[in-house]
């Protein structure tokens, strides 16, 4: 898996085949290669158009895909087995773009990534391309883990909610009875992550302490409020296309005064946790029990501001659960391959809208 944070490539090697008799499955390996800087710097480069997108987009997904192989041969080492022991592997890829309603309800949403590459430098069957389908069946194409969310974490007689604090954030709301929904809620690490890089030079904010100690400024937090992206309602999902440093630039530009760097970090800080607070508030009203997953677990400021903004809440991250927050994403992926070799469907029409279950995926044998 590699997000919308642009940090790397998580990797896991999973065994599922305890799953059918109910018992829960079981993370053999985990590994996490950062992507090299010039990959970065290309991938984020991509996310708008520029000069030669095409042959520049061809090459960073080859680029990314050695760097997967890299990560698979690391998780077999790791696990001492051989890739024979491995049914397939499952590839998200970098998102670039995500526009899933753009033209008359039938966008798009890209994901650099060369599977072929991947089942040839590794010899394995390789799923990739999870998004497309759903998008093509009239569906956001996003968020995608949900399912695997429900599988894992819902809680008969409880409503649940499960947090993915990634590039962007998005939560599931597993119902008591059964029912389920999952949605963007807005930006997260991406800006956190500009903000802090632009000033401090750093990849991210360590635990969100330079947040902490800034002031977050109400003007600047009601300008960010005031997208109709936060009054929509649900399916919906977003990306670096609709939330990134320019678009904060222009917030900014517009404030009768100019803020500290630190100050504006704070704020970022406080409205990440209030759109996901303000999602908990009138979607699932009744959960007692939020779940937090993603490199955003690790930013306690965020936390802590999530716990004042949600009182009745017992904001917990999945590894009380079970599952390292590091590792639930790349696991979920690997749970959608499962569900793409077995012909399973892997969305949910109650989250991305789309007009059915699908399969999602596509295959490259080995
Ligand atoms: N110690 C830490 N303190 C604060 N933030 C952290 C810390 N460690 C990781 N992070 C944040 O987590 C991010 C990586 O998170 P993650 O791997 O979940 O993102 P992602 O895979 O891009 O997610 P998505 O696909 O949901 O966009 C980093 O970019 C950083 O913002
Ligand atoms: C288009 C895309 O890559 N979306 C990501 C992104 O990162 C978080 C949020 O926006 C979510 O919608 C999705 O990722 C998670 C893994 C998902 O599909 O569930």
């Amino acid at each position: 898996m590699s997000g919308t944070s642009l940090d790397g490539v998580d990797g896991v090697l999973v065994d599922f085949s305890a799953q059918s008799s109910g018992a829960a499955l079981c993370v053999l390996a985990h590994t996490h290669s950062p992507l090299p800087p010039a990959l970065r710097a290309e991938a984020l480069a991509l996310n708008r158009s520029g000069a030669d997108e095409l042959h520049r987009s061809a090459l960073a997904a080859n680029a990314l895909s050695v760097l997967e192989a890299e990560v698979v041969r690391t998780l077999l080492a790791q696990a001492d087995l051989s890739p024979a022991a491995v049914r397939a592997i499952g590839a998200h890829g970098l998102t670039l773009r995500h526009q899933p309603g753009l033209h008359d309800g039938l966008g798009y949403t890209l994901q650099m990534h060369n599977g072929a590459l991947l089942a040839e430098l590794t010899g394995l069957d390789v799923v990739c391309d999870f998004r497309t389908r759903d998008v093509a069946a009239g569906g956001q194409g996003a968020p995608l883990v949900c399912a695997f969310h429900q599988a894992l974490f819902a809680q008969p007689g409880a409503d649940v909610a499960v947090l993915n604090l990634g590039g962007q954030s998005n939560v599931t709301l597993l119902r008591s009875g059964g029912g389920i929904l999952g949605f963007d809620c807005g930006p997260a690490n991406a800006l956190l992550d500009g903000w802090c890089e632009r000033h401090l030079g750093h990849a991210f904010d360590d635990a969100g302490r330079w947040a902490a100690g800034g002031q977050a400024d109400a003007a600047l937090l009601g300008a960010l409020l005031n997208e109709p992206f936060f009054t929509r309602r649900p399916p919906k999902s977003t990306g670096r296309d609709d939330f990134n440093l320019a678009w904060l630039d222009a917030k900014l530009a517009a404030l009768p005064a100019s803020l500290a760097p630190q100050d504006v970090q704070a704020t970022l800080s406080a409205f990440v946790a209030r759109t996901v607070a303000d999602a908990l508030r009138l979607d699932a009203p009744a959960t007692r029990e939020l779940l937090v997953a993603g490199g955003g677990a690790f930013n306690l400021d965020l936390l802590q501001r999530l716990r004042a903004l949600l009182p009745g809440v017992a904001v917990l991250t999945t590894g009380d659960r079970g599952l390292d927050v590091s590792h639930v994403e790349a696991t979920a992926f690997a749970w959608l391959a499962q569900a793409h070799v077995q012909r399973l469907a892997g969305n949910r029409v109650e989250v991305t809208g789309a007009r059915g279950p699908r399969v999602l995926g596509a295959l490259y044998p080995a």
